[in-house]
């Protein structure tokens, strides 16, 4: 997969919803309640984090949902995009971006949403040709104004900035020309993971989902 065709699909990913929910899940067994909630209340594009020892079986398990499109989070190696792979991801998210994660993502056709925080970051993104990025950490990296002035010089790139992001915020970088969508684990918080309270999930992915674009 060249850059110019996971851009193409990371684009259409973003423009799902104006939120990919951020997922840390600790339990398999969560995995098809969660994602079901999150697609019934309006959010199809789910990233789940590779930071627990369950992620890759939650992937797996998440893959099966009817009218979800699930990728995996925090890719650091050629290792994490095989095994992401593997189980069933449809795209990968990383909080940065170095060149032999990328190798292994565009041979093994996995479309990356790699990340930048800076201008340097994201022109060495866009010369191999990501037009689409994530900035991260969104709102330690400046915010909804550093992302508008990155759109001056840049504004062939866009973005899913990531980070720090909620539901009172996210209007801030959504109204942004070069905002897609946005990426938070808001949507998903842990007591409610905890509790196993889908209709709570359900609600608060029914919120994001309204938000305007
Ligand atoms: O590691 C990755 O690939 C990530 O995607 C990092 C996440 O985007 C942020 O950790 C989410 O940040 P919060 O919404 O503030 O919890």
């Amino acid at each position: 997969m060249t850059p110019y065709e996971a851009s193409q699909s990371t684009e259409s990913i973003c423009r799902l919803a104006p939120v990919i929910p951020v997922l840390v899940v600790h339990d398999p067994a969560q995995a098809r309640p969660l994602a079901e909630a999150l697609v019934r209340g309006g959010l199809p594009a789910l990233e789940v984090t590779l930071r627990t020892p369950a992620a890759l079986e939650v992937i797996a398990e998440m893959a099966q949902v009817a009218g979800g499109t699930v990728g995996a989070g925090t890719l650091l190696t050629p290792a994490d995009v095989a095994l992401a792979v593997e189980a069933g991801a449809r795209f990968g998210v990383s909080p940065g971006s170095t060149p032999v994660l990328l190798d292994a993502a565009e041979e093994a056709g996995l479309p990356m949403l790699a990340g930048a925080a800076t201008a340097t970051e994201a022109m060495a993104l866009l010369d191999r040709g990501y037009t689409v990025q994530k900035f991260f950490p969104a709102e330690a990296a400046g915010g909804a104004r550093a992302l508008a002035a990155l759109a001056a010089p840049l504004p062939q790139i866009r973005f899913c900035p990531t980070g720090g992001i909620g539901l009172s915020n996210a209007p801030d970088y959504l109204a942004l020309s070069n905002t897609l969508c946005v990426g938070g684990s808001w949507v998903a918080p842990k007591t409610a993971l905890e509790a196993g309270d889908w209709n709570a999930i359900e609600t608060l992915a029914a919120e994001a989902a309204r938000l305007p674009r």
